[in-house]
């Protein structure tokens, strides 16, 4: 235990941090390890009520891929992906927005609030905040064509329109947003989760974006955990990919910072959502942990 002394040091030391995002705005991709394990689960929501209480406007976009595909094997349907994304046929769009929308939304917001946060949800069809049309899916040939292919109702985002989120910011709540848009006939769409924390960071003018995962960072080598890289630079992604050193669930990842970077989000971070209070380790030390991906 520590004595009341250490924990006033602690106090002391985590003011200027506290300062530095005074009224800022960070938005947090939740999802991984962090959403399936219990005592995680509770670290990462508690972190975000946390910074509510310190003066930080936290916005919560949430994942919930292995939960949708644990759900679709229950009734029968196997999942299918294509670079990355679900093939989404209405049958699993209607799973997909009962899962991310109904339940995993809803858990997220009753948990946040028993932590003693004020937690609203939202799916991206709430006052029309993500607004997207279909989207094709793209098979890298073996030559190096791109073949589109229909992954059926997985959307592309067009427009966000932050007003809701932000209205919900200044009366003290924390928004929580499941990554499910609108068509222009009022269909569903099914967008990754990456993708939407890097649009809406993007629209909200946010200070900072954390995408929580289940590795160290980006890795220069995978089978190396020493080889995290602390620091990338935006213009040196492409290039990283096409070495094939960023790969696979890192793609999107990188892509949504790089979307949000030049978005006008002022730092970008892909953090290990494995360790407990990741998040105050990023916000509240001047080393921070995993990779920072910056302009
Ligand atoms: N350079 C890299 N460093 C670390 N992980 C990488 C790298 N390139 C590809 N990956 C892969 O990306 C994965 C993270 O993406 P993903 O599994 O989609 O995460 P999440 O479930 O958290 O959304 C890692 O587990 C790893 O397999
Ligand atoms: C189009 C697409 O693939 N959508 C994702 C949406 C959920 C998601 O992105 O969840 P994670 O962050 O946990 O992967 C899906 O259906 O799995």
């Amino acid at each position: 235990m520590l004595s009341a002394q250490e924990k006033a040091a602690i106090l002391v030391e985590a003011l200027p941090y506290i300062k530095k995002f005074y009224g800022k705005t960070v938005v947090i991709k939740y999802g991984g390890h962090a959403m399936t394990d219990c005592g995680l689960k509770m670290a990462v929501l508690t972190d975000v009520v946390l910074m509510k209480y310190v003066g930080m406007h936290p916005v919560v976009v949430h994942g919930g891929g292995p939960e949708i595909t644990a759900m679709l094997q229950k009734l029968g349907i196997e999942s299918r992906f294509v670079s990355g994304l679900r093939v989404t046929d209405e049958e699993t769009m209607e799973i997909v927005e009962m899962v991310l929308a109904g339940k995993l939304n809803k858990e997220i917001v009753s948990l946040i609030n028993r932590i003693g946060g004020k937690a609203v949800g939202l799916s991206g069809k709430d006052a029309c905040l993500l607004q997207a049309v279909k989207m094709p899916g793209k098979v890298y040939q073996p030559d190096g064509k791109v073949e589109m292919v229909d992954i059926g109702c997985v959307g592309q985002v067009k427009k966000v329109n932050p007003a809701i989120v932000q209205t919900l910011i200044h009366e003290g709540y924390i928004p929580v947003v499941a990554p499910v848009a609108v068509g222009p006939e009022g269909e569903s769409y099914n967008v990754n989760a990456d993708t939407v924390a890097g649009e809406l960071a993007a629209a909200l003018g946010a200070d900072k974006l954390i995408i929580l995962t289940d590795v160290e960072g980006i890795l220069e080598d995978r089978e190396n955990r020493d080889s995290l890289l602390s620091v990338i630079r935006a213009d040196d992604v492409p290039d990283l990919i096409a070495r094939g050193i960023i790969d696979g669930g890192m793609i999107p990842k990188v892509e949504c910072c790089t979307r949000a970077l030049y978005g006008g989000v002022n730092t970008t971070h892909i953090l290990d959502g494995r360790v407990a209070h990741s998040i105050l380790l990023e916000v509240f030390t001047d080393k921070g942990i995993g990779t920072m991906v910056v302009r």
